[in-house]
């Protein structure tokens, strides 16, 4: 792949790029699979980071991230708003626009949106919204504004993702649960991995999973969730040990609302950056069956956003 650009715009300081020439993952992955969580960055100087930001990343085109769709041997990927994009989903729809019916969207958008603009997006291939609870990526917005928000998109058949933290979710609980259309949450709901998989931070999660089957989850960012290592570089096939067991208790106790993503290009990572190829090859950690997998990475996605 080319080198990351920044179009002009200062990276916050100690910004770790994407990982070049990433390996070739010994997985090969199921036809029709689905990279369900990635992201565009820019470029910067065609599509402007959003004013009220957190953070400015590296540019992370288009180009670059069908590149690896191909070399990793996904066949469809979706591309999730980023947070240093705000409510402006230009860079992700002109993705969309450009992956020739092979990448669906989830974009963010304010109570101001129109229908014809969330007409187009349909046509251009937007399958979701997203409402992000972290408090370092993005200020509040009112739940009232999200509910109005998640009424006018249930019936063009878009589901809600959501990005929060576990310690949040009791607090949360009440609006999660009243949402009126499919649900998908970002990352497990990051859970803190030093905990039992078993302990009550983690059981509400798979209660929430249980009571409410329109509930989906990625079980995708062991690179972002993992406390002990190692991490996935220098051809390490054993990665992020301390995250398999939660993954993998999703996947084998909800095995039909399961998606996997890469979250390329891994905003905001501190320590390292994974090599993508070794994080494919995390899959059978998490997925030990060749049935699970095909769920995991075929049937479940091309169910949500291509069915
Ligand atoms: O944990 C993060 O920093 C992060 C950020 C974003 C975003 O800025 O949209 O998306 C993700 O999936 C994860």
């Amino acid at each position: 792949m080319s080198k990351p650009t920044t179009g002009g715009f200062a990276k916050t300081p100690g910004w770790l790029d994407w990982y070049e020439g990433p390996s070739k993952p010994r997985l090969q992955l199921p036809p029709g699979s689905v990279d369900a969580h990635c992201h565009v960055f820019g470029p910067g100087d065609r599509f402007p980071y959003a004013p009220e930001r957190k953070y400015t990343p590296c540019d992370a085109s288009w180009q670059q991230l069908f590149q690896l769709r191909d070399h990793l041997g996904f066949e469809r990927n979706v591309i999730v708003q980023a947070t240093c994009h705000g409510a402006d989903n230009s860079a992700l729809l002109d993705a969309l626009r450009r992956s020739e019916g092979r990448a669906r969207g989830v974009v963010t958008v304010r109570r101001s949106v129109s229908d014809a603009e969330l007409k187009s997006m349909h046509e251009a291939g937007v399958r979701g919204v997203r409402f992000n609870f972290v408090k370092r990526l993005v200020d509040f917005t009112p739940k009232d504004e999200l509910m109005e928000i998640a009424a006018r998109i249930a019936p063009l058949g878009w589901h809600v993702v959501i990005y929060f933290e576990a310690q949040d979710l009791p607090e949360l609980w009440d609006f999660f649960t009243a949402l009126p259309t499919t649900v998908v949450v970002d990352h497990m709901g990051r859970p803190d991995v030093r905990q039992p998989v078993d302990g009550p931070e983690f059981e509400l999660f798979v209660k929430f999973m249980r009571d409410y089957p329109n509930v989906w989850s990625k079980v995708s960012c062991p690179e972002r969730l993992s406390v002990s290592g190692p991490p996935a570089l220098h051809g390490e096939r054993n990665a992020y040990r301390d995250v398999v067991p939660f993954a993998r208790r999703i996947v084998e106790t909800f095995p039909d609302r399961v998606l996997w993503g890469t979250d390329w290009p891994h905003p905001n990572l501190k320590g390292h950056m994974p090599d993508d190829g070794l994080l494919v090859d995390f899959i059978p950690h998490v997925a030990p069956t060749a049935q699970l997998q095909r769920k995991l990475l075929v049937d479940n996605p091309n169910r949500l956003y291509w069915g």
